[in-house]
């Protein structure tokens, strides 16, 4: 999974067109969304990648751990599909990043929005330009434990 977190003063989002076959059912509250002082957390989901818990809880904590040294008021999780080649394919991505969500909302103390998947969307991000407003992650799922 790669990850490209960025501390904004604002953010904002607008659903625009399909951008896969079958993308994630509207509803009003997904055509659009925006949130201040907030982690934005553009997310791509890669072939490997699966919806453990232990490895979503991985994610989870690295996520929250930045939240909380930035001190976001929330956490926008947006799915992105532009940080790797190694996509993984549009069903298993969205199975994931819903479970993603899940475990993200279950251990934060702030709020947790997202965006809807399979859509291009037009958003406004304002970067606050701290030392820590513009992070990358590449979490793997771990291999087997050593025998
Ligand atoms: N620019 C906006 C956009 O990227 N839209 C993406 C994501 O919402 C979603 N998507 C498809 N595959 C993936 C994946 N492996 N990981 C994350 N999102 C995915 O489908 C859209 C087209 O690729």
């Amino acid at each position: 999974m790669r990850l490209l977190l960025i501390h904004a003063r604002s953010f904002s989002f607008e659903v625009r067109d399909k951008a896969v076959e079958n993308p994630e059912p509207l509803t009003e509250e997904l055509k659009r969304g925006s949130a201040d002082n907030t982690l934005v957390v553009f997310t791509t989901v890669e072939e490997n990648d699966n919806d453990s818990p232990s490895f979503l809880e991985r994610v989870a904590d690295d996520v929250l751990d930045v939240a909380g040294k930035v001190k976001a008021s929330s956490v926008f999780l947006y799915p992105y599909a532009h940080l790797s080649p190694n996509l993984a394919p549009p069903p298993k991505a969205i199975t994931i990043l819903n479970a993603l969500y899940e475990t993200l909302k279950g251990k934060a103390s702030i709020p947790v929005y997202r965006a809807p998947f399979g859509w291009y969307k037009a958003f406004n991000i304002s970067c606050l330009g701290h030392p820590l407003s513009e992070l990358s992650r590449t979490i793997t799922p771990q291999e087997s434990a050593p025998q």
